[in-house]
């Protein structure tokens, strides 16, 4: 069975989000029936990912909408009854779904697929309002759109990991192939399958996968909770690593008597195999290719640039944004300082009942800095995958152009 973050059901209307902060110790899923909530999922990283991101946000107006719907039909009696005013008028609707929408848009600043998903659930609703529908039909419509954006994430998600598994097989010799991958792009990430994880599923799906070796991606472990997880719910050969290994990695895979060598510790078997590529998704990409995505991004390509090591960044085209010319113009969201300091682990006891909290590391009083994604040069990339193809930098540019991407 595949994980999905995100559990939706038209009819009757339900929303349920997983918590990924309780991931990979509890698997728990919780029920979203408003905006309200929808926005705290997506601030407090319940779901992340910039896919899911944008889809649950858009979820969550769907679903209050729907709700109140619900209980509009039932009691439409009660002349004090909040819905009332909501759904009575399709003015006051359509106030309610942009104030709505402006609300979920402050959440999480760096993805852009949030404010693309807001800006074209903003256009349905002024398109229904310029068609005079009644507010039942405005909600239908808005169902519709996000019923088709889940199903199309999807779609999207196993394009990106055939053209990008398809661009790799035509550009590596070896019959088996290694990847390094950081952050989670996966299943979690998305509504399913994954952005660069899509890529690493569809080469082990070919059986082409050697091994992926992904990294912890501190300080919030994204790699260590969550892509250990699919990857162990999936049965994909791999190795964790810390951040600071990949070069480590990178230099002593390319040593030809390193290559292929068993490398026994005391509890496991690990093939160092030559690393073809850093694969890795992102949050949001400029006109120029210039790509932000987790903190931690931009040194995995300088050193894949130093080793001769193709980087790939994967991502959906509702991560491009065509309205920024270069990274310089991207907010990257600073995070509070204790996600840095504080580790979120879980202590298992004899009885195996399990106790998720929070480490300190450094002393308290410590002073640290936490930006949580950050931009690497599109200079440093080798290609962007989307479900629209494979996208290269002409020949002697150092930028793309994505203006006709999508
Ligand atoms: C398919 S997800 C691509 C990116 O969103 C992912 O790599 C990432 O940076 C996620 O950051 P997060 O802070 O966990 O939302």
């Amino acid at each position: 069975m595949t994980l999905s973050p995100i559990l939706y059901t038209r009819d009757p209307p339900s929303l349920k989000i997983l918590n990924q902060l309780l991931l990979p110790h509890q698997k728990v899923y919780e029920n979203v029936t408003t905006v309200q909530q929808g926005y705290e999922q997506i601030k407090q990283m319940k779901v992340r990912g910039a896919p899911a991101i944008g889809l649950v946000a858009a979820l969550s107006l769907a679903i209050e909408l729907q709700i109140k719907y619900l209980e509009f039909s039932n009691n439409q009696n009660h002349k004090d009854f909040e819905p009332l005013n909501i759904i009575s008028s399709p003015t006051a609707l359509g106030e309610f779904i942009r104030k709505s929408l402006d609300y979920l848009n402050t959440s999480r600043p760096t993805a852009v697929n949030l404010f693309l998903s807001s800006k074209k659930l903003w256009e349905v609703t002024c398109d229904g309002l310029k068609e005079n529908l009644n507010s039942k039909e405005i909600i239908e419509k808005i169902v519709d759109f996000v019923v088709k954006m889940l199903e199309d994430d999807l779609k999207d998600n196993k394009n990106i990991g055939k053209f990008g598994g398809e661009f790799l097989f035509s550009k590596v010799d070896n019959e088996m192939i290694s990847v390094v991958t950081h952050c989670n792009t996966g299943s979690l990430a998305t509504s399913g399958y994954g952005t660069a994880l899509g890529i690493i599923r569809y080469l082990h799906e070919q059986g082409r996968l050697s091994r992926v070796y992904f990294t912890e991606t501190r300080p919030y472990n994204q790699g260590s909770r969550l892509t250990s997880y699919e990857l162990l719910h999936d049965q994909i050969p791999s190795t964790l690593i810390c951040d600071s290994m990949v070069s480590a990695l990178l230099s002593s895979s390319s040593l030809p008597h390193i290559n292929n060598i068993i490398e026994q510790s005391q509890t496991n078997l690990t093939t160092c195999n030559q690393i073809s590529a850093i694969i890795v998704g992102a949050d949001r990409i400029a006109k120029n290719g210039d790509t932000a995505n987790k903190i931690g991004t931009y040194q995995l390509a300088i050193t894949a640039k130093y080793h001769g090591i193709i980087f790939i960044v994967a991502a959906p085209s509702t991560s491009i944004d065509l309205n920024i010319e270069s990274g310089k113009d991207i907010i990257i969201e600073e995070r509070s300082e204790d996600e840095l300091v504080l580790v979120n682990g879980a202590i298992i006891n004899e009885n195996d009942n399990i106790i998720i909290d929070k480490v300190r590391v450094p002393p308290k009083g410590v002073k640290a800095w936490n930006p949580s994604f950050d931009i690497t040069p599109a200079e440093l990339i080798t290609a962007i995958i989307s479900e629209e193809g494979v996208f290269e930098k002409k020949l002697g540019m150092k930028e793309f152009d994505l203006t006709n991407f999508k």
